[in-house]
């Protein structure tokens, strides 16, 4: 029978009905362009093997994560399921793979995962091509995988899916995943995708590349996670939002097929409400600072992020509440300490609910610092860094922390420690600068900041940085 921890399914009448409108005709619209792009053009064949199961994490007090939780619909067996029979032939990953080879080295992006991560993190990514960009590998996806694919997703979760009829299943986007270890595109760090359920297929054999695997946050917990490396041809199935990346490759190339899928008959309102608010958070952030439009903003944003929360999206995801922590944080510049109090409200739980995500952790640590909160505002900036400590952003944040405690020397050590990992990066380098002066070390400050200016010449604050301390003569 099904296991008596579930996420609890959330009404959604707290939520203005034009919201929950628009995120049906949003529904409506992915659904359309699905249709137009993925349908199985065969009929559909039964999966016939078996899947190795992965569950949620057997005691959620030992992992403090919104994944020692199942998100509804699924149930506490449905962590990851990995085929015992591949659901691609080794001719089918042929085709992809030839496919994948030549198409133009400009058609391949970074996946939308890493898109909104740091600079540096996207550069290590793997990159990403549309399979609706694939002339052969498009024909196949719909003739022979999606046939093969939408039973087996529903085979795969027979409590939670077993009510779905596969035809009713849906993609939102599928593309295939190159990593190349001599272009340093090795990995994919630890992501949540939207929809319901990801399938991700090894195109190639675990022998033609070193490390590389799927690592799933609360597989193995507490101990890390062992990758999943799939034989080729194999799919690997788990809940969209179950936190996982892509292991490092040290060698080779990894090529995999991703594909998000949904239930046509069901519209994600907290996913669709996420989403919208996300984007307004991020126009938000592109207006003037002090402005009256970027307030404006910046409060729809939080309302966007209150309706996706009223809508269950914290049950599932760290993101509405981190969305609503920053634009909490960023209205603190308007209405002072009741927004700040919020970010601080918001942003406590963000971590709460993904213990390893840096981005949440930085996000806290910013706003303790705002809020004098000195002692915090530490200890998050340095969960941050053990939470990725390959982020030169969490080093420059640890620092930057650091030096308002006055630590100038330890300030200097992390920003040190992030320069190792991005030698470039003009943030990291000012910050140096500023630390060094601080000590005494004016020299090695101007140094710091013509360095900064030679990777961006735009970076305003190298600038005047420079220009007061050759003016004072040094
Ligand atoms: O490379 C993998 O195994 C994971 C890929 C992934 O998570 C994604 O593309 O969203
Ligand atoms: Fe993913």
């Amino acid at each position: 029978g099904a296991p008596a921890r579930r996420a609890p399914v959330r009404a959604t009448v707290t939520v203005d009905a034009a919201v929950l409108a628009a995120n049906d005709a949003l529904h409506a619209a992915a659904c359309e362009r699905s249709d137009a792009r993925y349908r199985p053009s065969a009929p559909l064949v039964a999966y016939a093997g078996e899947w190795e199961r992965f569950c949620f994490p057997a005691s959620p007090e030992a992992y403090a994560g919104v994944d020692a939780v199942p998100p509804c619909p699924f149930t506490a067996v449905d962590l990851a399921c990995v085929s015992t029979r591949p659901l691609l032939s080794a001719e089918q990953c042929a085709v992809f793979l030839a496919d994948a080879q030549d198409v133009a080295a400009s058609a391949w992006d970074l996946p939308a995962a890493a898109a909104g991560a740091e600079a540096t993190y996207a550069r290590r990514a793997g990159t990403t091509v549309e399979v609706s960009q694939l002339p052969r590998g498009r024909e196949l996806f719909n003739a022979a995988v999606l046939p093969a694919l939408f039973p087996a997703v529903v085979a795969a979760f027979p409590d939670a899916l077993g009510d779905v009829p596969p035809a009713r299943l849906r993609v939102q986007a599928a593309f295939v995943v190159k990593y190349n270890a001599s272009a340093g595109q090795t990995e994919l760090g630890y992501h949540r995708d939207g929809p319901l359920v990801t399938a991700t297929c090894a195109l190639n054999c675990p022998s033609e590349f070193d490390g590389g695997g799927t690592l799933i946050e609360a597989k193995d917990w507490p101990r890390s996670p062992a990758p999943i490396r799939l034989a080729r041809g194999h799919a690997l199935l788990h809940p969209g939002n179950v936190r996982h990346g892509g292991a490092p490759i040290t060698s080779g190339l990894r090529f995999v097929l991703v594909v998000f899928m949904y239930d046509s008959r069901t519209t994600d309102h907290a996913r669709h409400c996420t989403v919208r608010a996300q984007a307004r958070l991020d126009g938000a952030l592109r207006e003037q600072r002090g402005s009256a439009q970027r307030r404006a903003a910046l409060a729809a944003a939080a309302r966007g992020f209150h309706d996706a929360l009223a809508c269950g999206a914290g049950d599932r995801s760290e993101a509405a509440h981190v969305g609503l922590g920053h634009a909490f944080l960023e209205l603190a510049s308007y209405d002072g300490a009741a927004a700040l109090a919020a970010a601080l409200d918001n942003l406590e739980a963000a971590v709460v609910r993904a213990p390893a995500d840096a981005h949440a952790h930085t996000m806290l640590s910013t706003a303790c610092l705002a809020a004098g909160l000195t002692a915090r505002a530490l200890e998050a900036a340095s969960a941050a860094v053990e939470a990725d400590p390959a982020s030169p952003i969490a080093r420059n944040n640890r620092g930057l922390i650091l030096a308002a405690l006055g630590r100038s020397a330890d300030a200097l050590r992390a920003y040190a420690d992030g320069l190792r990992l991005d030698p470039s990066n003009a943030e990291l380098l000012v910050n140096f600068g500023v630390s060094a002066y601080d000590l005494g070390e004016t020299a090695t400050a101007v140094r710091c900041f013509r360095a900064a200016l030679d990777s961006d010449p735009t970076h305003a604050r190298a600038a005047t940085n420079l220009a007061q301390l050759q003016l004072g003569g040094a």
